[in-house]
């Protein structure tokens, strides 16, 4: 599965593709409001029940011991909460916390500079850890084993490694794919938690826990209504619980509940099941112009005017991991499902055979 929206393209297409309301990357008003929202302690931090509870142990048991923690390392897609946890991890363990990412360290001197300053029981968050350089990656093998790097100072044969101690850090890497880590790295973590999409009962929790932060008035079917068009991502449940505020207080009193929500998302396109313009595009596409395919992507993408790339790596993940449609070795294949979302009937159920699918779109 490729879940890594980090790597889609911006586009110029007809879509918008790079600037979307459920897209899992954090924009600039994002990262301005996602402090004020992040839970502060496990106990706040909803859903996760495994990783949590794990979490939970490890960090118990390393404070009794008057240690530092174990590395961690967090896998699952953009906005499901890796830097959060890191975050509550620090807090946890009464630990200062420095923030930094893979793409951020392209030379091993980078990373001897932000390892060097650590103090002792630090937590050094490395986000998109697989994104660092090979050599800086190898540094990092021997910092987290040994607590100590080598310097190299100098240039060929007159190059010497000088051996930097350093106080015991704890690290939490953070990658959309813990498979895409060398397995000399992902060895050396002590602990893996791999984050999944949340289910609407939890978004719905993380919507009203927003709403209180946030001083909107929410009923619980309006939470029910924005959660279930989340994507399971608390990123994206807080991102359309402000547009809905907006729209509750621009068109009525305020009060979010289920009519208002879903009044408000389909003002920006967002279906109710989480759905926006490029996707649906996608779909129409392959089910009104190709029959619910095979079709292959390239000739898909004509079709909805975007680039290959977008299709691929910016509306399909979702629809994929909804089970709307399927990656087949003869192309591209729309499931029931997709022609029940839409309203629409598969040509050999239609009445007029092939062909007449399209008279019957939603
Ligand atoms: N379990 C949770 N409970 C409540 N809020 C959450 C939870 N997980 C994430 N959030 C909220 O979602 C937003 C995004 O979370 P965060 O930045 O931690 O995601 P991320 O996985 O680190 O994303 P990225 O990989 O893009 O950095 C934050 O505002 C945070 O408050």
């Amino acid at each position: 599965m490729n879940w890594d929206d980090e790597s889609a393209p911006e586009t110029d297409g007809p879509y918008a593709a790079g600037d979307r309301l459920v897209g899992s990357l954090a924009d600039g008003e994002d990262q301005a409001v996602e402090a004020a929202l992040r839970p502060k302690d496990l106990d706040e931090f909803v859903g996760q029940e495994r990783v949590r509870e794990q979490l939970d142990l490890v960090l118990r048991a390393a404070r009794q011991r008057g240690a530092t923690a174990d590395h961690v390392l967090l896998s699952g897609a953009p906005g499901l909460g890796k830097t959060t946890l890191s975050m509550i991890i620090a807090a946890e363990m009464g630990a200062p916390i420095r923030i930094t990412s893979g793409p951020a360290i392209q030379h091993a001197g980078d990373l001897a500079a932000i390892l060097s300053s650590l103090t002792e029981g630090e937590v050094l968050f490395l986000d998109e850890i697989h994104r660092m350089s090979r050599p800086a990656e190898e540094m990092l093998y021997m910092a987290m084993e040994d607590f100590r790097v080598d310097v190299i100072v100098g240039k060929g044969p007159g190059a010497t490694a000088i051996p930097l101690e350093l106080p015991p850090f704890t690290l939490v890497g953070a990658t959309t794919r813990a498979g895409l880590l060398p397995p000399p790295l992902r060895d050396r973590f002590g602990f893996t938690g791999h984050m999944e999409f949340y289910a609407p009962a939890e978004l719905q929790r993380v919507i009203h826990r927003s709403a209180r932060l946030l001083d909107v008035e929410i009923e619980g079917e309006g939470a029910a209504e924005i959660a279930g068009r989340s994507r399971g991502t608390p990123r994206i449940a807080n991102r359309l619980l402000r547009r809905v505020r907006d729209y509750a207080q621009v068109k009525a009193d305020g009060v979010v509940t289920r009519e208002i929500a879903a009044q408000a998302l389909n003002v920006y396109e967002v279906d109710g099941r989480g759905l926006d313009r490029l996707d649906r595009a996608v779909l129409t596409a392959l089910l009104g112009l190709f029959g619910g395919g095979p079709v292959g992507l390239s000739t898909l993408a004509v079709a909805v005017g975007e680039e290959r790339e977008t299709v691929e790596e910016v509306a399909e993940p979702f629809l994929v991991r909804e089970g709307l449609l399927a990656r087949t070795p003869r192309g591209r294949v729309a499931t029931p499902a997709a022609w029940a979302h839409l309203g629409m009937v598969p040509p050999q159920q239609a009445a007029g055979g092939p062909g007449q699918q399209g008279l019957f779109g939603g």
